[in-house]
């Protein structure tokens, strides 16, 4: 579904992705680890074209196709969605209106919003004023309205009280066709039908896997994937156990 072939990204005149190769086939749900700084963002941020990560070398295909110099807008219609980090307040837009203009009309707002417990959140403006964690039960309502087929989560989990990061992983496993979700029967039909979603996660601590199955984890260190294809609970074990830069040493 996703291939990246030896990307390479700057940020202003700074190379932080310097030969990135990944595969990510249907069905499959990938993790991203790796230290502060390392370029995890940056690589989603590419692979979702946001205009500030410049492709200095490489390409990104998906469904087949060269997406390298499509617009973010472009891919997105492809069905790729992102979930930020720290995403931006949007004044003057509700989170109600914002989703109803990204979704299809047989969606039901309030029944998608009740188990995130965002439903008395839908007339407020976007982030504005949300804590950590409602903030990011926000942006998984707006992944689940937008369906798209591959998601891109970076740190679903960061900030989140450990009761709700049950509440997100159930989200991230409807978005990856791992679960039923209310409300969305969209998706329901798409489970039924046995479409293959996919995704790539970034988590530093490794709790979302408590609550979704991943198949592959991946190191990102030094702007390349310096341990790529392994299970992700183990990876995360020889990270803990000998650190990034030396995580191949109980892998390899
Ligand atoms: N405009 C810029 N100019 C110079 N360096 C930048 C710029 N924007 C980002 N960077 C640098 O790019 C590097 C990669 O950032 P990125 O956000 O991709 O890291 P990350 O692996 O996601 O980190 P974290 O785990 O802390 O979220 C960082 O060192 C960051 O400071």
């Amino acid at each position: 579904m996703l291939r990246v072939e030896d990307l390479h990204v700057a940020v202003g005149d700074k190379p932080i992705l310097k030969g990135v190769n990944l595969h990510i086939k249907p069905g499959e749900t990938h993790v991203l680890f790796g230290p502060n700084g390392s370029g995890k963002s940056t690589l989603l941020g590419a692979i979702m074209g946001f205009a500030r990560f410049e492709v200095t070398s490489g390409r990104i295909l998906f469904k087949g196709e060269d997406i390298t110099s499509l617009s973010v807008h472009e891919r997105a219609k492809m069905g790729i969605g992102i979930a930020f980090q720290r995403p931006p307040v949007l004044r003057g837009v509700s989170l109600g209106d914002l989703l109803k203009a990204t979704g299809p009309e047989d969606n039901d707002i309030d029944q998608m919003a009740e188990p995130l417990r965002l439903k008395s959140f839908l007339e407020r403006d976007v982030n504005y004023g949300f804590s950590g964690g409602e903030v990011k039960r926000s942006e998984m309502l707006q992944l689940l309205v937008q369906n798209p087929n591959f998601v891109l989560l970076d740190e679903p989990e960061s900030g989140v009280d450990l009761e709700n990061i049950a509440l997100i992983g159930q989200a991230v496993n409807q978005l990856l066709q791992k679960g039923e979700f209310p409300g969305n029967e969209r998706c329901h039909r798409e489970i039924r039908e046995g479409r293959n979603k996919a995704g790539l996660i970034i988590t530093h601590t490794g709790y979302i896997l408590d609550y979704v199955p991943a198949d592959l984890g991946h190191v990102l260190y030094d702007g390349q994937l310096s341990c790529s294809g392994f299970n992700p609970q183990e990876l995360l074990g020889c990270i803990h156990k000998y650190g990034y830069a030396h995580c191949t040493r109980c892998l390899a």
